[in-house]
């Protein structure tokens, strides 16, 4: 779907030369530091930041040219960067996800069928008839992932949408996002929670595309040392068998338990 995009924000790089192909119904974690580019790519994928190399195919559409309407059929995004402030009720903001469908093709039954599930889908039906400015943080997160599911997409962009949530909300809207199978890319800082819920790995460090590959293939403590300079032990959870990651506190790098076993 990325075949050798980069992208130059100013005087940035912040995407050198990356290709991703992304499996269908899989969900791929976007991983690396702050500011390697993890949103510029999801920007990317989605078309609203254009590459200056390469390309990016949507489903079969090639984003850089596609009507907007005709990637939003396809594809929604839960971006960090919303308005807050808009005078609409939540009801009102998760039909919006019904729009690129087209008025012509739709019904309101339909619309508020499609609505109400989403709502229930991330906890948010008893926000329904809420202001959307006045929710909290994580509320607002979650009804918008509900306007993302409302939109019906083959493939779900999410920015680090766990922004916000107390740890059940955590692991509610992710493990949601596994049961849908949607192909789905989310950009995520917990190293832990990415690897339990995601089926691959994608890191980025410094716009470059540094490992691909299953959560144990990509978290191993030598590239998660080298790429935020934080050593650790990969652990395995007792319940889940998904790899767990330990981070040592920054005056205990080395050696790792591993290395002193
Ligand atoms: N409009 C812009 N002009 C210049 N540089 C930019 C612009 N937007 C982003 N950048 C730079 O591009 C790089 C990638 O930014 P991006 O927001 O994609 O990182 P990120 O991995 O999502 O970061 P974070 O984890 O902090 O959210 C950063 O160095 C950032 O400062």
């Amino acid at each position: 779907m990325v075949d050798r995009v980069s992208v130059q924000l100013g005087d940035t790089l912040a995407i050198d030369d990356v290709s991703l192909e992304v499996r269908p119904g899989e969900v791929l974690g976007l991983l690396g530091p702050n500011g390697c580019g993890k949103s510029t790519l999801l920007r990317t994928i989605y078309g609203t930041q254009r590459p200056s190399a390469g390309t990016v195919h949507l489903d079969g559409l090639d984003v850089t040219s596609a009507r907007r309407r005709d990637v939003a059929r396809r594809c929604a995004v839960l971006t960090q960067d919303h308005a807050t402030d808009v005078e609409l009720s939540v009801l009102d903001v998760v039909l919006l996800g019904r729009i690129p469908h087209g008025a012509s093709r739709r019904s309101a039954d339909d619309d508020l069928r499609r609505a109400s599930e989403a709502l229930a889908r991330t906890d948010a039906t008893h926000l329904v008839h809420r202001a959307f400015p006045t929710l909290s943080g994580g509320e607002r997160q979650r009804v918008l992932l509900a306007r993302a599911l409302c939109q019906d997409p083959r493939v779900l962009l999410l920015d680090e949408p766990t922004n916000h949530l107390d740890v059940t909300h955590q692991l509610d809207l992710l493990g949601a996002v596994g049961d849908l199978g949607v192909t789905c890319v989310v950009a995520l800082h917990d190293l832990t929670l990415a690897a339990a819920h995601c089926d691959r790995l994608a890191l980025l460090d410094g716009g470059r595309l540094v490992a691909l590959g299953t959560p144990e293939e990509v978290l191993t403590p030598a590239r998660v040392e080298a790429t935020y300079r934080v050593a650790c032990d990969l652990l395995t959870h007792p319940r889940t068998g998904r790899p767990l990651v330990a981070l040592a506190p920054r005056d205990h790098g080395s050696p790792t338990a591993q290395e002193a076993s």
